[in-house]
């Protein structure tokens, strides 16, 4: 299975590379048109108002076309597209995004033109192609392992859930829940958590009662503390990416409850925590399809990601946007009389957490795993926090001083607080 998905992504490395190709066919292609119509307009025109001179003009025209025109040598050598080509990339605002968040922009290769309706390419205002979502995330080659839920089973045992994650982090859930899938210790409200699988390769994994509305409450007005560092998202006009949330960096030890929880289900080292993140969603804003890997220049911070856990502070009505949805992945109807299927989507529920592997254990990407928050519809917005865990310990960046020693002692009164030692 990971031989096969390293092939895959050699595959797309391959496709990548083809867009430079198959752009510059495109382009040719467009100047050929370009050229033919900026002959035969001029040749119509002409010989409709000048009837006596039709025919030698059309033999003059016609001689001059088949000389520089289709098929040859020289509109192909010459592309005039080296003006438009080197135009100036319009800026991304790239920088101001927290360093931590792989943001995929257009590549700097031409992209490949794509047809719209009736096979006609999508051209911009300057008749270039125009790159397509295809483009940036290019499709799962075919054959990628994608296995959803069986909709038949109304649930799935620890030892199954287990299984799904063999390729990835190593994770020990038998900690945390017994073999049905039952939280073994109860919550401080008293309410028992839930692991379910919502998708068994990729695996995708959603913690009910992760956190108790009160725990929920207590983090998300960490973003009010001065102690918080704020990154207000740029909007990527221009570009096919768009992050419009804020979000929040804390101090680990301002967040002892999520280091905890997260700490006895990972049960990995606390080094291997990045920051953890408050977000917010208002009306109108989302993260568009991204991955959560981190890009190759970055790795020397803590290798990948290895697992992205995500808790939703706060509910979202199912018609008010706002869910985390999986480009790739699949649930089925849960309906014996249909094979009807969906984008796998977790509608945030207050206190529920998702739990995703942007990467393989060994640290190579998942593509499988590309992902968006939905465009918020609703009036309340929508919180959540979450931490990735990486390959190898992790420098905190933000907020200056944070630091996983510093927050040590909390977690484990914390941890004793809960019951979990
Ligand atoms: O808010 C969500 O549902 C997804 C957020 C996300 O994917 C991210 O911040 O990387
Ligand atoms: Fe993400």
């Amino acid at each position: 299975m990971q031989s096969q998905h390293y092939e895959d992504q050699q595959q797309k490395q391959r496709q990548l590379d083809n867009i430079t190709n198959s752009c510059y066919r495109m382009e040719v292609y467009r100047r050929k048109t370009s050229f033919a119509v900026v002959l035969l307009v001029p040749l119509f025109v002409f010989c409709c108002c000048d009837v006596r001179s039709r025919s030698s003009s059309t033999c003059c025209l016609v001689s001059a076309f088949s000389a520089g025109g289709f098929g040859s040598g020289k509109s192909q050598q010459t592309p005039k597209s080296k003006k438009n080509g080197s135009r100036k990339r319009k800026r991304t605002g790239l920088s101001d995004l927290p360093s931590n968040t792989k943001m995929v922009i257009p590549s700097t290769k031409t992209p490949s033109s794509h047809t719209s309706d009736g096979g006609q390419p999508k051209l911009d205002k300057w008749g270039l192609p125009v790159a397509t979502l295809d483009d940036i995330f290019p499709p799962l080659p075919p054959g990628t392992e994608l296995i959803p839920i069986d909709p038949s089973k109304d649930s799935y045992s620890l030892s199954e859930i287990q299984r799904c994650l063999s390729d990835h982090i190593s994770i020990d859930l038998s900690r945390f829940f017994d073999e049905n899938a039952n939280g073994k210790i109860p919550n401080q409200d008293g309410s028992t958590m839930k692991i379910r699988l919502l998708h068994q390769s990729p695996p995708v994994l959603a913690v009910e009662n992760f956190l108790t509305e009160a725990e929920c409450q207590e983090i998300q007005s960490q973003s009010t503390s001065t102690r918080a560092h704020q990154v207000d998202s740029a909007t990527f006009r221009g570009s096919l990416s768009t992050r419009t949330s804020t979000s929040w960096f804390c101090h680990y030890s301002d967040v002892p409850v999520l280091l905890a929880k997260a700490h006895y289900l990972l049960d990995i080292p606390l080094e291997t925590m990045e920051e953890p993140q408050i977000v917010r969603y208002g009306r109108g804003q989302e993260f568009s399809w991204h991955y959560d890997e981190v890009p190759s220049s970055q790795l020397d911070n803590g290798g990948q990601r290895l697992a992205t856990l995500l808790v939703y502070l706060t509910s979202v009505p199912e018609n008010k946007g706002g869910g985390t949805t999986f480009r790739d992945l699949r649930r089925h109807e849960n309906n014996h009389s249909s094979s009807a299927s969906t984008e796998l989507v977790m509608q945030p529920q207050q206190g529920s957490a998702l739990l995703f592997f942007p990467a393989f254990a060994d640290g190579r990407p998942d593509d499988r795993t590309l992902h968006k928050s939905h465009v918020m519809d609703g009036t309340d917005p929508k919180w959540i926090v979450q931490m990735w865990v990486h390959q190898y310990p992790y420098n905190p960046v933000l907020p200056a001083g944070n630091s996983h020693e510093a927050a040590r002692t909390v977690m484990e009164e914390m941890s004793r607080k809960l019951g979990y030692s």
